[in-house]
Order: structure tokens, then C-alpha cells, then sequence
């Protein structure tokens, strides 16, 4: 199992290219199932999820072919309307081809995704939805069977802002007849690079970026063109990592116009940033100040940000507090980061930090994929040497994150 040896206390220096979004790839990946014509994609991040999704899509006879961050897929010859447990355990995204294959095909079997590190995750809502839109749905054998003549258009209220459940039933509702309203729609950048790219394959969407998308259903998609939005996440977790580590770092190829909560927070933490359309400056000279925050959904401050964030406050000149409202089981980072010497509590969904002055290397362990980010993040800053163990949840969503960093002047290097 692949380790990362980390020995802290270097400034970063240099510039880091930012690739494009996990969690707009793997939809617009399963975008792929709505249509007979090519869909040719670009920016497509190198990830284990992106790996494993094309093996998933593979695998219903959707053709791939992939060179570099360039994928064209084609779905005119799909014979297997079905997504594995083998696959679907590894990758939650996976729940993403039920909307798909059922509106195009009349028929889906995908396993239940099951709990994870970070909470329950259910996926009611998708199958709410989905019945809604006319689909028969029963639960056997730890599958989800769905089936349907023609999906119908109707007016659908998720029970809580989703955004795999917004963006299964928006592309269901592309090839639905007549029109679908879906209220409560989640509003993350990455559904509207979805929805973009339904638009670009023929579907007709309004209020693309608002929590209200409404869709007349067209009888079949086409094929199209469409770059992946840059990983904000991403930007954002290298631009914690120098606020806690120090330096001065370019990033290139970052969409600054959808950071606002987190760029918000770094400059609170006295991370001086210039911000270019496509590109961020950020430089820091002193022991960042901590900053409090609630996560939420966007525009709101993004729980796949609150550990990386805590991992800065660590070693924040002050204490801080961060209340996290989305899962309900996302601090499974604290008790490693109080292992490098950090000096956090929580009670209950909010986690109480008292700044200490230093860090001190210790071999920790990966639990999910975010809390990865933090103790890297954490180990940059710690004086030291740092383990960190079972880091394929990180490989699973970064792209070659050790790679970027060394090129920074990190002292980072993957052991097997
Ligand atoms: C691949 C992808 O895009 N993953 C992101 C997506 O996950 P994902 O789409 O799984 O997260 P959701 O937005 O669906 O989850 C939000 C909350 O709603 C609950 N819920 C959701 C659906 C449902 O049917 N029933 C239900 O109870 C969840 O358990 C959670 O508590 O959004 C999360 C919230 O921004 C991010 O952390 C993940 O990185
Ligand atoms: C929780 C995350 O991803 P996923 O929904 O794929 O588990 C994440 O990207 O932080």
C-alpha cells in the first residue's frame, strides 16, 4: 500500500497547474450513457475515480478512448445496463449511471453505494426523484432495480440539497417527455458544468446555475465538445497548504470566480493573494491568524474544504472554531492531526482548535479522501518527518498531489 514520506518545515516556491474537477469529471463521464454521438471531453483530471469510472462505463459497452487528459467516449453499442458492487463500493459516483441508463435504455441495475468514512450517504433522494419521473425502483440483494417505458416529466422537491441526487435527475429529465422541474436544485459549480454540457448535447435547461433547473425533455442527445471546470477543491487545498507551510506559490489554470468562501477565509488567515481570471499569487510571510467557519452548500463555505482549513488552524495563532453541517462523521482527521501535536476537541458536529506554535512528525493514517489533504497539509508544517499512511483515498481525487508539491520545493515522496 503506497505511503507518503513527508519532511516538513519547507516554504513553498514555484507554480502549480490546477487540473479539472473530480466531481465535475465523473458526471459528465456518465453524460456519456444519454447518447449515441461522441462526446469528446478535455481537462479530464488523472485520478483513480476517473479510472474507475471509465472501467464502470467500460463495462456497459460505452467505448472509451483516452489519451492523456483528452477522453472521447461513445455510447452507441451499450449492452449492460448495470453498475457492479465491486465497482460501485470503491466509488460512490458510481450511483451517477442510474439516471442515465435509465431514461435512455428504460432499464438500471446499480448497487447500493453503502456508508462511508464520512457518514450514511444515502441515496433516497436519487430514487425519490426518479420514481417521481415514473420509474418503478425496488431494492433487492443490496441492488437498485429501476425500470420505466418513458420516463414523464414532473415537478420534483428534493428533501435536502443534493448534488449527485441533482445531477442523476437532471440527466434523466433531459430524455424525459415533457417538462421537469427540479426545486432545491444543488447549486456547486461542478452541476453547472454539467448542465453545460447537457446543453451543448441538445438538452434545453433553464436556470442553469440557480436552485430551480427546469428541463423540456428531448427524445435524444447528441454528441458534443466540452472542457472539464477547473478543481476548486484542489486550488484551494495547495493554497492551504501555503498558508500553513509559507511561501510564495502561482497557481495556473484555476477558475477564481467560484473560491469566493474559501478565498474569503484564506485572506482572513493572512494569505496575501492577487488574483488573476485564471490564476492565483498567494504568498505568506507569518503564523496564519485562525478563522471559524461553518460549512454548507454553495456558495457556502465546502465541507470538502473543512479539513484542509482545520489543518491551517492547527497552527494558527489563536483558537478557532469549525462546525461541519453536511456529513455527519467528517472529523475523522482530528484524531490524527492531535497525533502530529495539534490541540483539537469536538463536540458532537463542531471541532474546537487551539492553535499550537509547531507540529511534530509522527506516522498517521488516511481515513477518506479530504481528511488525506489535511495531514499532508499538516505534515508540510510540522518540523520533521511524517508518514502518512493508505493513501490511495487521496489518489483517489488528486491529481499526482506529491508531484505538484516537490516541483514547490516540498520535501514529499511516495514509498510503496
Ligand atoms: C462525486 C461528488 O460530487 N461528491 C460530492 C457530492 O457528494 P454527494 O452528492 O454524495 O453529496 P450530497 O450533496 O448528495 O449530500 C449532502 C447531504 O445529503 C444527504 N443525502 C444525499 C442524498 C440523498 O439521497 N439522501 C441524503 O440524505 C447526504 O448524506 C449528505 O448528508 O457533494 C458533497 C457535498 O458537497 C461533496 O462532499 C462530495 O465531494
Ligand atoms: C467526499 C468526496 O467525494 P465522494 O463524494 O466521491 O466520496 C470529496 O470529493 O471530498
Amino acid at each position: 500500500m503506497d505511503k507518503l514520506l513527508i519532511q516538513g518545515g519547507k516554504r513553498l516556491s514555484g507554480e502549480i497547474s490546477i487540473s479539472g474537477a473530480k466531481n465535475a469529471a465523473l458526471p459528465i463521464l456518465c453524460a456519456g450513457l444519454l447518447t449515441a454521438g461522441d462526446l469528446e471531453l478535455s481537462n479530464v483530471p488523472h485520478l483513480h475515480d476517473v479510472a474507475t469510472m471509465l472501467k464502470l462505463l467500460g463495462q456497459t459497452g460505452l467505448k472509451v478512448a483516452q489519451d492523456g487528459e483528452r477522453v472521447t467516449l461513445n455510447g452507441s453499442a451499450i449492452t449492460k445496463l448495470e453498475a457492479p458492487y465491486e465497482m460501485v463500493k470503491t466509488m460512490r459516483a458510481s450511483i451517477l449511471v442510474l439516471g442515465p441508463l435509465l431514461a435512455r435504455f428504460g432499464e438500471a441495475k446499480v448497487s447500493l453505494p453503502g456508508g462511508c468514512a464520512i457518514g450514511s450517504r444515502p441515496v433516497d433522494q436519487h430514487i425519490k426523484g426518479l420514481q417521481a419521473l415514473g420509474a418503478e425502483i425496488s431494492i433487492e440483494g443490496g441492488y437498485i432495480y429501476a425500470k420505466c417505458k418513458k420516463l414523464k416529466g414532473t415537478r420534483i422537491v428534493t428533501d435536502m440539497i443534493t448534488v449527485t441526487g441533482t445531477e442523476n435527475l437532471l440527466m434523466a429529465a433531459t430524455l424525459a417527455e415533457g417538462e421537469t422541474i427540479l426545486e432545491n436544485a444543488a447549486r456547486e459549480p461542478e452541476v453547472t458544468d454539467l448542465a453545460h454540457l447537457l446543453v451543448a448535447m441538445g438538452a434545453k435547461i433553464e436556470g442553469i446555475g440557480t436552485d430551480r433547473l427546469v428541463i423540456q425533455g428531448v427524445p435524444e442527445l447528441h454528441g458534443a465538445k466540452h472542457a472539464v471546470i477547473s478543481d476548486r477543491i484542489e486550488a484551494a487545498t495547495f493554497l492551504c497548504a501555503v498558508a500553513a507551510a509559507g511561501g510564495d506559490i502561482t497557481l495556473r489554470n484555476t477558475r477564481t470566480d467560484i473560491m469566493d468562501a474559501a478565498l474569503d477565509k484564506l485572506r482572513e488567515m493572512g494569505l496575501e493573494m492577487t488574483i488573476g481570471t485564471d490564476s492565483i499569487r498567494a504568498q505568506m510571510h507569518r503564523r496564519p491568524t485562525p478563522v471559524s467557519f461553518r460549512t454548507t452548500e454553495y456558495p457556502g463555505f465546502p465541507t470538502d474544504m473543512q479539513a484542509q482549513f482545520m489543518a491551517v488552524n492547527t497552527v494558527a495563532d489563536g483558537a478557532s472554531r469549525v462546525t461541519e453541517t453536511i456529513f455527519e462523521n467528517r472529523f475523522m482527521h482530528v484524531q490524527e492531526m492531535n497525533r502530529l501535536g495539534a490541540a483539537i476537541e469536538t463536540d458532537g458536529n463542531t471541532a474546537f482548535i487551539k492553535g499550537v506554535e509547531q507540529l511534530i512528525g509522527a506516522p498517521v493514517m488516511a481515513t477518506d479522501l479530504r481528511a488525506s489533504a489535511s495531514l499532508v497539509i499538516a505534515a508540510l508544517a510540522a518540523r520533521g518527518e511524517t508518514l502518512v499512511d493508505r493513501i490511495y483515498h487521496l489518489d483517489r481525487g488528486y491529481d499526482r498531489m506529491e508531484v505538484k508539491l516537490s516541483a514547490v520545493g516540498a520535501d514529499i515522496r511516495r514509498i510503496k
